[in-house]
């Protein structure tokens, strides 16, 4: 709702009051209403501010309205009656103006921000478009260039920025309210005229039709298949070329064709579930509101390599102090420049100081005596991490997380090393640590909810979107992956060539295919996985049982390039060609191609024509059937969980919302049959075999996602 005060004599207050964000529900629209009337009516007041309670302006739109049908009056006539009101209206910035919420103060005829405000208009992240004007206003306010650059990327900006691009008139370090009210004075009685947006002509930008068209190609390439982004673009070309009215009809046009869209609502599920991992829950019963995390004052990195560096970057920027430990010592000085650097960059970027001094180097594993919290972050080597957890139980104070960085080692076995299993954690970083989103914090059975509690925190503070999943081989990003790699060789084998597998993925939304990808992190990590795990055998059997391993279809051929050398853009040939090792750009290569013949030939396999519709759904769902065998075994304690792994740290496009909640929008009975299909033509691949809880779910009538939780609770108490 909004609350209506008179201040300073003629300054009528209005205050949005809808914790937390005061976002713009009916409730709210109604408020501001009739307060707006109220004030206007209100022949003592002279101007009117507008603010939000507990220091944020607005949220924007009721996100958890979309789902519903719409009630209260809309925000469009609302926020004309401002714009055309016959009293100056000044909106008090404080916290976030986003969406709706800077749609509202654009119809405001002043805007007074705080300097820690952050305004923009997100909307496209939600897979939507800004739809209460915010298209058709900001373009006359800013300009084209600027106003396209805020909308396609839905990018929040500081204060000084917005300043200085003109979407607010004055920034204050003091009380923002008290500083919209003395300005709300100065202004009274002023014209109006200049100060509506939506009468002013917007700025014409030479050769509007080469502009647009190439700023749409660059949208649609980065878009990779979202369609939100587009409809921004032709929303502000409307601006640029419409009358207001008839580009308010246009916006309001396109946001039809995306309200009700499969991206808009996978976008929107991607928020929720953002905020949903933090509530996360063990199947213990310990939870996230029942644990309190310990506080980490001073915490130590082992190990600065490639993960413990970028590991290192990511604490010291939270401003914790950082102990930095590399027993050799070229390593180590190495790594010194390289941390320095990648904070000055980071620094540099965030227009702040960079945290040098928060960083102390050492060569001996004595230096984190009296730190709160340790990672691992050595060489993959079940070894060499018990001798570094041993040592570190008998040096670091009582109480001490210890963390580990392995990605598929098993985080309980290191904690069967120390005196303090409880203690032990994992925290899995994906590279580069100090720029990759996800964090998976791995609980082993003996971790206590207060080690997961301030893993959680910790990574929160780093700014990860951090899931707390429990400790099996490859924890449930890797886990899943396996099934999706397998998959694409048992299609190279069958006729597909790397190219076709690509484009697929590619075209689907995801950033890199899986060959393009292999290349990037090196054919050779996986090779060593595999040797680790006895599955791969010298010299070149041939047929089928030559691609049976410990009872399953195994297929060699990236154990087979590896044994050529080719680990990727590491030495410029891979799956595809480079121009020279460590380039990025692949080329297809005939070399390649009949490799694959021959392989195909001296295995008696015949290849076949593959579609991309085969790839999508062999790839994909062995991946999802694999995330109900996580789900089933309490590993992830729902589909948010899995889902925000892969979209934050697998590359999973956003605007499928991921793989769960993709599985859900397709189907899950659709799913099983396909998975069905392909098992029986592939009797060998057990990964097809369809999960049982996913049998389970579609014979209880396929329940919504949101759902899942609660009937995966209770197929369990079935059983
Ligand atoms: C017509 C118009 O053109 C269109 C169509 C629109 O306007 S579309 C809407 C456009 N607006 C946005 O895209 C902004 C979305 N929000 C945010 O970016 C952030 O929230 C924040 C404002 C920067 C605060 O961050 P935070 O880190 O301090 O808290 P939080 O944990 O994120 O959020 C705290 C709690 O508030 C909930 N919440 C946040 N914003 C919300 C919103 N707009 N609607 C409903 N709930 C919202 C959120 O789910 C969480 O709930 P819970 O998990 O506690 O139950």
């Amino acid at each position: 709702m909004a609350e209506y005060n008179r201040v300073s004599e003629c300054v009528g207050l209005i205050t949005l009051r809808n914790p937390p964000v005061n976002a713009l529900s009916a409730a709210v629209r109604q408020g501001i209403v009739d307060t707006v009337q109220r004030a206007l009516s209100d022949p003592n007041v002279k101007s009117v501010v507008i603010c939000g309670q507990n220091g944020i302006f607005c949220g924007g739109a009721d996100i958890k309205e979309f789902g519903s049908n719409m009630t209260g009056p809309p925000l469009i006539p609302m926020i004309h009656a401002i714009e055309s009101a016959n009293k100056p209206v000044v909106a008090a910035i404080e916290g976030s103006a986003l969406g709706g919420g800077l749609e509202l103060a654009l119809g405001c005829h002043y805007r007074i921000a705080h300097s820690k405000a952050r305004l923009g208009l997100p909307e496209v992240s939600l897979g939507l478009l800004p739809a209460a004007g915010g298209s058709q206003l900001l373009p006359r306010l800013i300009g084209v260039p600027a106003a396209l650059n805020l909308i396609t990327t839905g990018r929040h900006v500081t204060a000084a920025e917005a300043l200085q691009l003109g979407i607010v008139d004055q920034v204050t370090d003091h009380n923002t309210v008290d500083a919209a009210v003395k300005f709300a004075l100065s202004v009274a009685g002023r014209s109006l005229d200049p100060r509506r947006i939506s009468t002013h002509p917007c700025p014409q930008q030479p050769d509007l039709d080469a502009f647009f068209e190439e700023v749409m190609q660059k949208v649609r390439q980065s878009a990779r298949g979202a369609i939100a982004p587009i409809a921004c673009v032709q929303a502000v070309r409307a601006a640029a070329t419409l009358p207001y009215a008839q580009g308010m009809e246009r916006e309001r046009e396109l946001m039809a064709t995306l309200f009700t869209s499969g991206q808009a609502r996978a976008l929107q599920y991607c928020f929720f579930a953002e905020r949903a991992v933090g509530r996360w829950r063990m199947p213990s019963g310990a939870r996230w509101d029942t644990s309190k995390p310990r506080p980490v004052h001073k915490a130590a990195v082992i190990g600065l390599g490639t993960m413990g560096r970028g590991i290192t970057v990511a604490l010291a920027q939270t401003g914790l102090s950082v102990i930095a430990v590399e027993t050799q010592e070229k390593q180590l000085m190495e790594a010194k420049q390289a941390i320095s650097a990648m904070l000055e960059r980071g620094a540099k970027r965030r227009g702040v100081a960079p945290a040098l001094d928060g960083v102390i180097y050492s060569q001996n594993i004595q230096a984190v005596a009296d730190v709160d919290l340790v990672i691992e972050a050595v060489f993959e080597d079940i070894a060499l991490k018990t001798k570094v957890f041993q040592q570190l139980s008998a040096v670091c104070k009582p109480g001490t997380l210890l963390c580990t960085n392995t990605s598929a080692l098993d985080v309980d076995q290191l904690a069967s090393e120390t005196p303090n299993p409880e203690l032990v954690v994992g925290m899995h970083f994906f590279a580069p640590a100090h720029v990759m989103k996800l964090l998976e914090v791995v609980y082993g059975p003996r971790s206590s909810p207060q080690a997961v509690a301030t893993a959680m925190q910790l990574g929160k503070k780093m700014g990860k979107a951090s899931v707390a999943v429990g400790n099996c081989r490859g924890f449930v990003g890797n886990r899943m992956l396996k099934p999706y790699i397998e998959e694409a060789f048992f299609l190279l084998e069958e006729g597909a060539t790397p190219e076709l597998v690509d484009q697929a993925l590619e075209e689907f939304g995801f950033p890199m295919g899986v060959f393009r990808m292999s290349d990037l992190s090196g054919l050779d990590v996986g090779w060593r996985v595999r040797k680790g795990d006895g599955l791969v055998e010298p010299g070149t059997a041939s047929g089928r049982s030559a691609r049976i391993r410990q009872g399953r279809r195994y297929s060699p051929l990236g154990d087979l390039l590896c044994e050529e050398g080719r680990f990727g853009q590491k030495t410029g040939r891979g799956w595809y060609q480079y121009d020279k090792p460590g380039s990025r750009v692949a080329r297809s290569d005939p070399w390649l191609h009949s490799f694959l013949g021959a392989y195909r030939a001296q295995h008696g396999l015949v290849a076949r024509r593959i579609d991309h519709q085969e790839v999508l759904e062999r790839c994909l769902y062995a991946l999802i059937n694999e995330g109900f065998h996580i789900l089933d075994d309490g590993i992830a304690a729902g589909p948010e969980d899995i889902d925000v792994i892969y979209v934050s740290g697998y590359g999973w496009p956003r605007h499928r919302g991921g793989p769960m909640f993709y599985a859900n929008m397709v189907g899950l009975a659709k799913v099983l049959e396909r998975l069905e299909h392909y098992q029986q033509l592939h009797p060998e691949v057990p990964h097809l075999q369809p999960s049982s809880l996913l049998r389970r779910l579609v014979a209880s009538g396929s329940p919504p996602i949101h759902k899942w939780g609660e009937a995966i609770k209770k197929l369990h108490s079935q059983l």
